[in-house]
């Protein structure tokens, strides 16, 4: 297919060079998304249905029988597997009724592989005839007779597995290539999940376009691989829809934008745009150098702010006080103040952005005109409406009555001014509050004042309010819980005409303005009527691991469940309590144990701890990455601060002084929930180092 596309030649097809620059960019496109990615194979699955899906037939029996005829147990046989898969020995005839096999059985795969007739080879998992690869079950068996797993080891073939889900005789039996796909080691950026997507995770992943879908889940439950599989799904379903719109994943941090960014392009989506709420809302000309204390950051993020800019913007309306005088040729125009200012009010009454309104006021007056043209017996016609629109008087009428508002200056003007503030605070914040969020030194231009992230949120909303943002068709925002109303409001703004998918664990909130119900910040987004769905089932954490850090549950997030682990091996668990003098090199020491083993290892510890722990890593000669830097099975090693460790993984965990994580925050239950993130980062092993007492809801075991 890619040596297809290459070998296109375009020179007689294209009508100009515009046309053939936009084409040849196409087929540069399709052939990066044609790529060939080392180990990932083409195909993963194969069902065989009873009978050629949409028909009701009972035909497809003999195909049925024919697979089952060819089965072995999983491992066994998988020479003759490949030789079956790569689709050779159908070509050649081999059955009887290799008629009926293509009808009736599917390989599934990435993507869509057609052969030199343009005949499909593997059907793309987002199909509607893949579906059942996920779904079906010997309850449900969806028509479908064998459903086939294959196993790979480095892009090699070494493995399947047969289900006949209408056999019933066929005992259910746990797939053991889902469980090595879960307990393999990991290294290097965040995969795919396509070959093993669960049940309840799939129907998440093919929720309609229409609706927005917010999913609770507990750390390691697959939030983030449902989601970004959700926009691949989306993008086959609505391609032409969505390729117009354009469709966003919203993350926390550039560390963990840089962990998942190589999931879409590995299933063919190249267009999905990545970003962080402070990337959505930068703005030129608008340098976020400052911050703000908690108090004044949770205030500035609370959905009351977006009323008080509405007030203060609206504020910018003043009725005239003269009329509007036309000149035209020997003949002059009268608009009195108090038609003007009818007209002003039935804008202001329809709640039209700011923006809008003031370019359909001069055209408002201009008709004002035109009536009294008309009356005088002229017959003007629209030229003429657009010619009063600009003219002088009537501009200088819409300036003095609704001028042109920068956002930024407003949001100065009110962090700035005390009085203009409290004038639109009034009975929304209290006068303590708005103590809090004005500026100590007031800011001389947009250009030299200290913006802070929660203030770049402000301007976003003032420029909504003021000229309507660009909606796309859909977003995915992650790790949702630590999102304050206002900035939920710009994400919201981003997917007005479209839908969103939301992620997130409430447990795993750390700002002070933390999520605390899924409803209120849906509400937030504009997406009221979300559905939320809970993913219980933890694929990431050894079950020692979630038990222990589940400890901490009822402090943190009380009501939530707790998840169960899908991993059958145990892990390697282990709190070890240490003199202080000696925790840094116990710490190393740990470190040291873990690159013993295969895959990945994150040393996570407090923000404060990180200079002597980089201190002692250094003098015992270990070399170690930065969060978001990509593993490589010679660097393994992972300084994590836990400040940034939401979302990653690693496969064995060191986490150093759990008190001083908890400390790290300004208040215990932050604390207690940054130490449930770190906890919760392990795939196959966790190590507890600790010198100072550990939070009591975890005392009481270790070794
Ligand atoms: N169906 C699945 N098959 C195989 N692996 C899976 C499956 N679902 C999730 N995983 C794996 O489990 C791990 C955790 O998934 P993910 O990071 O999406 O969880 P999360 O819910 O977003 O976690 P957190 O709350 O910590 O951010 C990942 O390595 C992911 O690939």
């Amino acid at each position: 297919m890619r040596a297809d596309v290459e070998a296109l030649d375009i020179r007689d097809v294209t009508a100009n060079w515009v046309n053939a620059e936009a084409l040849q960019h196409q087929i540069e496109q399709r052939i990066a998304a044609l790529a060939d990615l080392a180990h990932t194979p083409l195909f993963f699955g194969r069902l065989t249905y009873l009978a050629p899906p949409g028909t009701d037939g009972a035909g497809g029996t003999d195909g049925a029988g024919d697979a089952g005829g060819t089965d072995a147990a999983h491992g066994a046989g998988a020479a003759n597997g490949a030789a079956r898969a790569d689709g050779r020995d159908r070509a050649d005839g081999e059955a009887a009724g290799a008629e009926d096999d293509a009808a009736t059985t599917y390989y599934i795969g990435r993507r869509h592989v057609h052969d030199a007739d343009g005949d499909p080879m593997v059907i793309d998992w987002r199909a509607p005839v893949s579906q059942a690869f996920y779904q079906a079950s010997r309850k449900q068996p969806m028509d479908v007779a064998l459903r086939r797993r294959f196993g790979y080891t480095g892009g090699e073939l070494t493995a399947y597995e047969d289900e006949h889900l209408t056999d019933p005789t066929e005992g259910d039996r746990a797939s053991r290539l889902l469980q090595s796909e879960i307990e393999r080691p990991r290294v290097g950026p965040m995969r795919d999940i396509v070959a093993t997507i669960q049940p309840e995770q799939d129907e998440i992943v093919r929720a309609g376009i229409g609706g927005t879908v917010c999913v609770q889940g507990a750390p390691g439950t697959g939030k983030t691989a449902v989601g970004l599989h959700r926009i691949a799904y989306l993008l086959y379903a609505h391609r032409e829809r969505l390729s117009r719109t354009g469709t966003l994943v919203v993350g926390p941090n550039r560390s963990f934008l840089r962990y998942i960014e190589q999931v879409l392009p590995a299933l063919g989506e190249l267009q999905v745009a990545q970003a962080t709420v402070d990337d959505l809302v930068a703005r030129e000309g608008v340098a976020v150098r400052g911050t703000d204390d908690a108090q004044a950051a949770r205030i500035k993020g609370d959905a009351r702010m977006a009323e008080v800019l509405r007030r203060a913007l609206r504020s910018h309306v003043t009725m005239p006080t003269e009329a509007c005088v036309v000149v035209r040729g020997s003949r002059r125009w009268r608009v009195p103040a108090y038609e003007i200012e009818e007209i002003v009010r039935q804008l202001l009454d329809r709640d039209m952005r700011y923006g809008a309104a003031r370019e359909a006021l001069p055209q408002r007056i201009a008709h004002a005109v035109l009536v009294r043209m008309e009356q005088a017996g002229e017959a003007p016609d629209d030229r003429v409406q657009d010619a009063v629109a600009r003219n002088a008087a009537v501009k200088a009428t819409v300036k003095a009555v609704w001028p042109p508002v920068d956002p930024a200056k407003l949001v100065l003007r009110l962090l700035s001014d005390p009085e203009f503030l409290a004038e639109h605070a009034e009975g929304l914040l209290t006068a303590d509050e708005q103590k809090a969020v004005v500026w100590s030194r007031p800011a001389r231009s947009v250009r030299s004042a200290k913006w802070s992230p929660a203030d770049a949120v402000l301007i976003d909303e003032a420029a909504d309010l003021i000229q309507r943002t660009p909606s796309l068709g859909h977003v995915v925002l992650d790790e949702a819980q630590d999102l304050s109303p206002m900035q939920y409001r710009a994400v919201g703004r981003r997917c007005t005409t479209g839908s969103a998918t939301v992620l997130g664990d409430l447990a795993q909130g750390t700002t002070p303005w933390a999520t605390g119900s899924w409803q209120e910040a849906l509400a937030h987004l504009g997406k009221p009527d979300g559905l939320v769905e809970e993913l219980t089932q933890g694929f990431r954490v050894p079950r020692q691991v979630i038990a222990y850090a589940s400890r901490l549950l009822p402090a943190i997030a009380p009501g939530l469940t707790e998840a169960t682990s899908v991993r059958e091996a145990p892990g390697d668990f282990s709190v070890r309590a240490v003199p202080a003098g000696e925790l840094d090199a116990e710490v190393v020491a740990a470190c040291r144990a873990a690159l013993r083993h295969e895959g990945s290892i994150g040393l996570i510890a407090a923000d404060a701890r990180l200079p002597a722990l980089t201190e002692a890593l250094t003098a015992a000669g270990l070399s170690w990455l930065a969060p978001g830097e990509e593993t490589t099975p010679e660097s393994r090693l992972t300084l994590v601060p836990a400040t940034l460790a939401k979302g990653l993984e690693y496969d064995h965990v060191v986490l150093d002084e759990p008190a001083a994580v908890v400390d790290g925050e300004p208040d215990e239950r932050t604390g207690l929930r940054r130490l449930y993130v770190a906890l919760t980062r392990a795939v196959s092993g966790l190590t507890v180092v600790h010198a100072a007492p550990l939070p009591e809801l975890l005392a009481g075991t270790g070794s």
